[in-house]
């Protein structure tokens, strides 16, 4: 074997990862996409961290039997002992900001101000009535067969890796935490990061600081956190969501870091494809599994195996704060 045959001989070329050939993936620089892949399995499981969207990022967009998947939010509006105005008034604030929020035209600045008054008046709503949480994990329940397939095997692998894991959602954390919950998934090395139901003299009163809506859920938030230092020398990120708003979650991280973005494109496929091509690294057409993720991690395993051949696994060791930021 020559020299150079020799150097190359760990290098691995997108067309020998079959998940990556899939005609629904699709990828607008394959070469940036090997490059990122390549640096992973080099720099091994403790560079990276793993940051993911919610709501039909963790949940599936389609099901199989077609039955709808509630938003974190949703799970929350659904529960039976909240006011009968609460309905109400929350559907007129949805219908009134959330074409805002969507508005291809508006600069960001000025939506942030009205996502602010969003996510605060809908604070005030959910603010002096007393409420049971267990209606929350009654609802939630139901939503656990609503992950992605093989969700159980991507989570088993990132905690067997000892790589930290971000949930990022700007609905309501308490469902998103059920879920994962009931689901078997919320382990010591997934943090959820999102807004908190608070109480006051036993009655509900708004949402936890800080604030997370669409245009601060990125690592901007995390600064001076127990999950920044823990997590500030990873410079390895896979981030992965639905909405081309969750390709900044990595914001904040230093430049040098290498980001996969992984987009899961459902709705309008034709007219949203080419800004999903431009924002994410890869794009999912109608993929409802965790089957791209994995074949990453796959592949920087077997690296590390290689490696490290008697090292089993450490996955005790890694214990991230739940608290709040
Ligand atoms: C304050 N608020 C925000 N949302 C929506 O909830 C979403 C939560 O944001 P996300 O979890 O980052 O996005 P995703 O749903 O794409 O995964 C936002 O994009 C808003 O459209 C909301 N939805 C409902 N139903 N009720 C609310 O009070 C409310
Ligand atoms: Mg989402």
């Amino acid at each position: 074997m020559g020299k150079e045959q020799d150097e190359n001989a760990g290098y691995l070329r997108i067309q020998d990862i079959p998940a990556l050939n899939q005609s629904h993936c699709k990828m607008r620089d394959p070469e940036r996409v090997e490059k990122i892949i390549n640096e992973f399995v080099c720099g091994g499981p403790e560079r990276m961290q793993f940051v993911s969207d919610f709501d039909y990022t963790i949940t599936k967009q389609r099901t199989e039997d077609n039955l709808p998947v509630l938003s974190s939010f949703g799970i929350f509006n659904a529960c039976k002992s909240l006011p009968t105005y609460f309905k109400e008034e929350s559907d007129k604030l949805f219908h009134k900001y959330r074409p805002i929020e969507i508005d291809p035209h508006m600069p960001i600045e000025e939506k942030v101000q009205h996502m602010i008054e969003w996510w605060t008046q809908s604070a005030k709503l959910a603010s002096g009535f007393a409420f049971d949480e267990t209606e929350i994990e009654h609802t939630a329940s139901k939503f656990k067969r609503a992950l992605r397939d093989h969700t159980h095997e991507l989570f088993a692998t990132l905690l067997r890796l000892q790589i930290p894991v971000l949930v990022f959602s700007a609905g309501l954390g308490n469902s998103v935490v059920s879920v994962l919950q009931q689901a078997n998934i919320m382990h010591p090395n997934v943090k959820v990061v999102s807004n908190f139901l608070q109480y006051r003299n036993g009655v509900l009163d708004g949402f936890q600081q800080p604030m997370i809506h669409t245009f601060n859920k990125n690592e901007t938030v995390l600064d001076g956190s127990e999950y920044y230092e823990l997590v500030h020398t990873r410079d390895h990120i896979i981030v992965m969501g639905d909405s081309l708003g969750d390709a900044d979650m990595a914001n904040g991280v230093p430049a040098s870091s290498h980001i996969m973005k992984i987009g899961f494109l459902f709705d309008h496929v034709e007219a949203n494809m080419e800004k999903y091509m431009n924002t994410f690294d890869i794009v999912l057409v109608d993929d409802q599994t965790m089957d791209v993720p994995r074949a990453l991690l796959a592949l920087v395993e077997q690296r590390h195996q290689l490696r490290h051949p008697h090292v089993t696994n450490g996955a005790s060791a890694i214990v991230l704060p739940n608290a709040a930021l």
